[in-house]
């Protein structure tokens, strides 16, 4: 904890501008050997900077004397032109003055370990960098802000009445009777086990938004599923030919839909097989749907016959029939279709997916149904499996504490310590080795 670190901030792509940064006790002396008295602090200065006779580059450099800085140590910041030999000459130079390079997610690191961050802030910083989507920005931006670190400390700290109440009754058994002090404890824990139960519901949004939504295409072979994917994607990402089983492999296609991300999935056409290789398709076929959170259903209109019982037990209610290629029949087999699919409970979207805009209404209906999914009460949401394992651990023992209060006090007492712990593990105010390492290493270098 205690060397100094740099790495690259910037990405590795061509760019005017790249930043280098450093943090730790010898930063004011790397500035000064690169580009001699630091600069006033958190002010941007034009230096030459150099490494004993040899010119490096004209820089920006800015210095962020600890503790107010991203870390919380003493840090600088070196903007050099973009290019990859100006780049590597700056990190040789910082190599040499005896700076070690920084681990992935150092720096947010050392800003948690400085209390500057807590863990759900620092995972805000990830996704953020992670960001794809608007809605996806928002989110991690949310969580960068302190939204779910408020939330959980203010649960901590309805626990930690509770707590108080309960150490009174173990503790003052004679002030009144014990069960009546125990059971002030209760309305607190009940309000709590309600918050979290709503959170844990919510909890499934908030990952969808972070790790997209995720629909599958499923069907008869050659009902026309890679031809809508290839319209909705507007590439042609997968084979279209009219040979039935075309499709074997998983093909995922990330949509932005409405400011969301979600993730289109087409998929060997369902059918029994003797082929090992389509049956292993199909195999994989049923199981992306089975763990999608929305299934097309692809239907031929002209080959379409009632009892396809491959695909339907594939659905689940809620899903959509797709009847495509309606430019191949007419209107009363379309109203057939019509009734018989809707008898099933199914949305029903009718296309010709090879058409010219074919696609637009599937297209237009997806980005409703994904917007009314995952907006709403946008935030606070847990995003992480992470927090809902810690919140769900968390509610078992405030039951159990409930269950506990009228008979054994110092028993609820113990649960309701238990469970303050489960929402401290959220935030990382106790903090294992291991969480931290999980959580830090899926950052990039240089963050
Ligand atoms: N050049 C540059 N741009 C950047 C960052 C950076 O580190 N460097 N950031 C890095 O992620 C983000 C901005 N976040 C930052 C958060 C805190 C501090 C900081 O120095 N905080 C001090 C002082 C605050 C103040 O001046 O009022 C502190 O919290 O004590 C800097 C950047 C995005 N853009
Ligand atoms: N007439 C007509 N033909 C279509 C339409 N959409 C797709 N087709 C044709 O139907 C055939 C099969 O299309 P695919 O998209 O490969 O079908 P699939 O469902 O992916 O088939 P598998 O990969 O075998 O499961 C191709 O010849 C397409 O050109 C349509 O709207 N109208
Ligand atoms: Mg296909």
């Amino acid at each position: 904890m205690n060397d100094t670190i740099y790495a690259p901030a910037t990405g590795a792509g061509r760019a005017a501008v790249a930043v280098v940064r450093v943090s730790g006790p010898r930063a004011a002396l790397a500035v000064q050997a690169l580009a001699g008295d630091p600069p006033r602090p958190r002010q941007a200065a034009l230096r030459r900077l150099a490494h004993g006779e040899v010119a490096l580059d004209d820089a920006l450099v800015l210095w962020f004397p600890g503790p107010a800085s991203y870390t919380g140590e003493d840090a600088a910041e070196f903007h050099v032109h973009g290019g990859r030999a100006v780049v590597e000459a700056v990190l040789e130079a910082l190599a040499s003055e005896g700076l070690r390079l920084a681990e992935p997610g150092e720096f947010t690191r050392r800003a948690f370990e400085n209390g500057k961050l807590d863990l759900t802030q620092a995972e805000g910083v990830a996704d953020l960098i992670d960001a794809e989507t608007d809605a996806q920005r928002r989110q991690a931006l949310g969580q960068l802000g302190g939204a779910l670190s408020q939330r959980y400390d203010a649960w901590r700290e309805l626990l930690v009445q509770a707590l108080a109440m309960l150490e009174a009754a173990v503790d003052f058994p004679d002030e009144e009777l014990p069960e009546d002090v125990a059971a002030r404890a209760r309305p607190g824990l009940e309000a709590l086990e309600a918050q979290i139960a709503a959170a844990l519901v919510d909890a499934s949004r908030g990952r969808r938004v972070r790790d997209g939504f995720r629909i599958a295409l499923v069907g008869s072979p050659n009902a026309g599923k890679s031809t809508l994917l290839n319209a909705l994607a507007e590439r042609d990402a997968a084979i279209v030919t009219s040979t039935p089983g075309t499709t074997r492999d998983i093909i995922e296609v990330p949509l932005t839909l409405g400011g969301y991300k979600t993730l289109l999935a087409d998929t060997a056409g369902l059918r029994e097989t003797e082929d090992a290789i389509e049956a292993e398709g199909v195999r994989r076929a049923r199981a992306w749907a089975a763990e999608a959170d929305l299934r097309l259903w692809v239907i031929d209109a002209a080959m379409f016959h009632v009892k396809q019982n491959n695909e339907l037990s594939v659905l689940r209610s809620g899903d959509w029939a797709v009847v495509n290629k309606i430019d191949l029949v007419d209107a009363y087999r379309l109203e057939e279709l019509r009734e018989i699919l809707a008898a099933q409970g199914l949305k029903v979207i009718e296309m010709a997916a090879r058409k010219p805009d074919g696609a637009e209404e599937a297209r237009a209906a997806l980005t409703s149904h994904v917007v009314e999914a995952l907006s709403g009460a946008e935030f606070p949401a847990a995003t992480r499996i992470r927090h809902a394992e810690s919140l769900v651990e968390a509610r078992t023992y405030i039951q159990r504490a409930l269950s506990d209060v009228g008979l054994e006090v110092e028993l609820a007492a113990e649960d309701v310590r238990l469970a303050t712990r489960a929402l401290s593990r959220i935030t990382g105010r106790i903090d294992p080795e291991d969480v931290l390492d999980r959580v830090f290493s899926s950052f990039c270098i240089g963050k």
